[in-house]
């Protein structure tokens, strides 16, 4: 038996499909990240695996506890699988400190004691302990809520969209810091995200979702390399579709520039980025515009190029 395993479970809402049947068996310890557009039906599970939301079929075990929705359960949730909002929930009238021990009350003074100030120490909220909500950063809020979902020691945390109100940066370092929480308490964690970037810092455990449905599973590379829709394509740079051809498209980065030779295209736009110049071209004799990386940042805005191509780097999607 795996440790945490999803059967078949769907969901619609007013006859819509929002999740069609989706499966899902996982290790202990180990990290997953749900990549998917807005309305893809990424909450909607989440909720399902946290025993949050009613489901239409389909189940939910951790090991062999079965994960009973709110029609099942007069208290809803676990405290075995706690989710984690994008809109943090944290008592606003509370102190950083507080707002984890209250999760504690049940259980043994002593033993909430230490438990708050290791999670304190754990995600550098010390010297913030006795501020307020309103008194902290985004990312710092974010520790916040983590800490208040990890106080009962979960084994399962699912986070959903927890990095949207940080900006880039902040978004990085805390991902990089978290990971090596979660590695060293054993969590095993479930991450949903539209940003694949994100995605990718945390893990190379990938599920991509699009309108309710498994688009692709595999590994960063396994889904740049041979993507099966233009949705999975398109999460890891543009593609341009070839002149003349149904399906078949290429990357950016796979398109060879000449001065001679190959299919003859015009420079209309120029994006200087820090790798290289990111090139608008047009294709002449036809209406399509490609997307090219310009590595030598040799070519200028009305120049002409010549685009050629290695067959082995085509996609048909
Ligand atoms: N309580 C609800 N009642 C009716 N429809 C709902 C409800 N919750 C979600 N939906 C619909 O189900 C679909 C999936 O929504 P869901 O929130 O799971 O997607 P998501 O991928 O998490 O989106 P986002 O990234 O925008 O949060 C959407 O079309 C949404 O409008």
């Amino acid at each position: 038996m795996s440790y945490f395993s999803i059967t078949d479970v769907s969901k619609s809402y007013d006859d819509q499909p929002a999740l069609h049947p989706f499966s899902l068996e996982m290790e202990k310890g180990k990290f997953l990240a749900i990549v998917g557009e807005s309305g893809s039906g990424k909450s909607t599970l989440l909720k399902i695996m946290a025993g949050l939301e009613v489901q239409d079929s389909g189940e939910v075990f951790l090991e062999s506890l079965p994960i009973l929705n709110p029609n099942q359960k007069i208290v809803s949730g676990y405290d075995e699988i706690r989710l984690i909002h994008q809109n943090f929930h944290l008592y606003p009238n509370s102190t950083v400190e507080e707002n984890i021990s209250r999760q504690l009350l049940h259980y043994e003074k002593e033993y909430a004691k230490s438990r708050v100030e290791n999670l304190l120490k754990l995600l550098g909220l010390t010297d913030f302990r006795d501020r307020f909500p309103r008194q902290l950063s985004g990312g710092q809020k974010q520790k916040v809520a983590i800490g208040k979902a990890m106080a009962v020691e979960p084994d399962i945390l699912l986070l959903d969209e927890p990095f949207s109100s940080l900006d880039t940066i902040q978004t990085h370092r805390l991902i990089s810091e978290l990971k090596e929480i979660f590695s060293e308490l054993g969590t095993t964690v479930i991450f949903v995200t539209h940003d694949l970037d994100d995605a990718l810092r945390l893990t190379d455990n990938l599920i991509i979702l699009q309108k309710g449905k498994v688009a692709q599973t595999g590994t960063s590379q396994q889904l740049c390399e041979k993507p099966k829709t233009k949705y999975v394509a398109q999460l890891f740079s543009p593609i341009n579709k070839l002149p003349n051809t149904k399906n078949s498209y290429i990357r950016p980065a796979d398109v060879k520039l000449r001065t001679k030779g190959g299919i003859l295209a015009h420079v209309t736009d120029l994006r200087f980025l820090v790798h290289y110049n990111s090139l608008q071209v047009k294709l002449r004799d036809t209406e399509l515009t490609w997307e090219v990386d310009d590595t030598q940042r040799k070519y200028n805005l009305g120049d002409r190029v010549y685009l050629s191509w290695d067959e082995k780097k085509l996609m048909s999607l």
